[in-house]
């Protein structure tokens, strides 16, 4: 059943002092499964964020309609929930108040907020940290707070952008294995930004491919391997190694612009080849 379809999008930025503008993407159509998990995938810049946010209500495309079932989105809604890469908690707040927080605008009871949000926090393995204040709490467990949270106001959709971006390498491989498990558990549908390769590859059932400059979808590619995904599987390698093949140029591009004179492709070869990064942080 389609549940989210992205129409002829396009995004044009003006700036208004300079009287420049800048199209991020034009014709970006993309139509997405209920309980589907889609990952946004290409190299900085090329608009991923942009896109996410334009489904989430958060900014406006400058062309097309983005439905949720038959609905146009016109803002934010509660059939969406958005986690960014930084978890955004409400310091002054313990970890149930942070969750409780966003179901308040709900009319159901304290006693049944605090139930619903009990139930997340134990579904993000958080159950005994209850009472903690965010400042107590790891960056790996202040996103599972987020993602408890967004979760908790029940969204059809889950809206991810970078998430683990900002985690360390163990925390991340942790929270994929805990995202995973989340999604088979309530059969949301995920669409889910990143730059990593193997991110994508592990946790998607389709990759789509964005570029930059002109922005838009290069390639979409379904992921048909078995779950739980093994990195080191033959299959698992092939499929990187092809969404890295056709982006390599994209990178490039990204890079130079960049960069400029201090652009060094050898330099550049070293440095997204050993994680499948796509420019991240360039
Ligand atoms: N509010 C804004 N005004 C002007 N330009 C913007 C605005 N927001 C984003 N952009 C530009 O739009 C382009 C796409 O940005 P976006 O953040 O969507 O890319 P991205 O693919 O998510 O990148 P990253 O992986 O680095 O987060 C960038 O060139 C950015 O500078």
């Amino acid at each position: 059943m389609t549940h989210v379809v992205i129409k002829d999008v396009e995004k044009t930025f003006y700036n208004k002092v300079e009287k420049t503008s800048f199209t991020v993407f034009n014709n970006i159509n993309l139509t997405i499964k209920k309980g589907e998990f889609v990952s946004l995938l290409g190299p900085s810049g090329c608009g991923k964020s942009t896109l996410l946010n334009i489904v989430a209500g958060l900014d406006k495309a400058s062309n097309g309609v983005v439905k949720i079932g038959t609905k146009e989105v016109s803002g934010p809604g509660s059939d969406r929930g958005v986690v960014f890469q930084e978890a955004a908690l409400m310091p002054w707040l313990t970890v149930l108040e942070n969750v409780t927080f966003g179901l308040k605008k709900q009319k159901i009871s304290k006693e049944a907020a605090e139930k619903k949000a009990l139930e997340y926090l134990k579904l993000v393995h958080l159950s005994k940290f209850v009472g903690s204040y965010p400042h107590e709490l790891s960056g790996g467990m202040k996103q599972r707070v987020s993602i408890a949270r967004a979760l908790a106001m029940d969204p059809e959709i889950l809206l991810m952008d970078e998430p683990f971006g900002a985690l360390d390498e163990q925390t991340r491989s942790m929270l994929h294995k805990e995202v995973q498990f989340i999604w088979e558990q309530t059969g949301k549908t995920i669409i889910f930004v990143t730059h990593n390769i193997r991110e994508s590859v592990l946790l998607s059932d389709r990759i789509v491919l964005m570029g930059t400059r002109p922005g838009g979808i290069i390639q979409e590619f379904p992921v048909n391997l078995p779950r739980p995904r093994k990195p080191s599987s033959p299959e698992f390698i092939k499929l990187e190694e092809d969404i890295m093949s056709l982006l390599a140029g994209e990178i490039e591009k990204v890079m130079k612009e960049e960069m400029g004179d201090d652009y060094n492709t050898k330099k550049a070869s070293l440095l997204y080849s050993s994680n499948r990064n796509m420019g991240e942080h360039i």
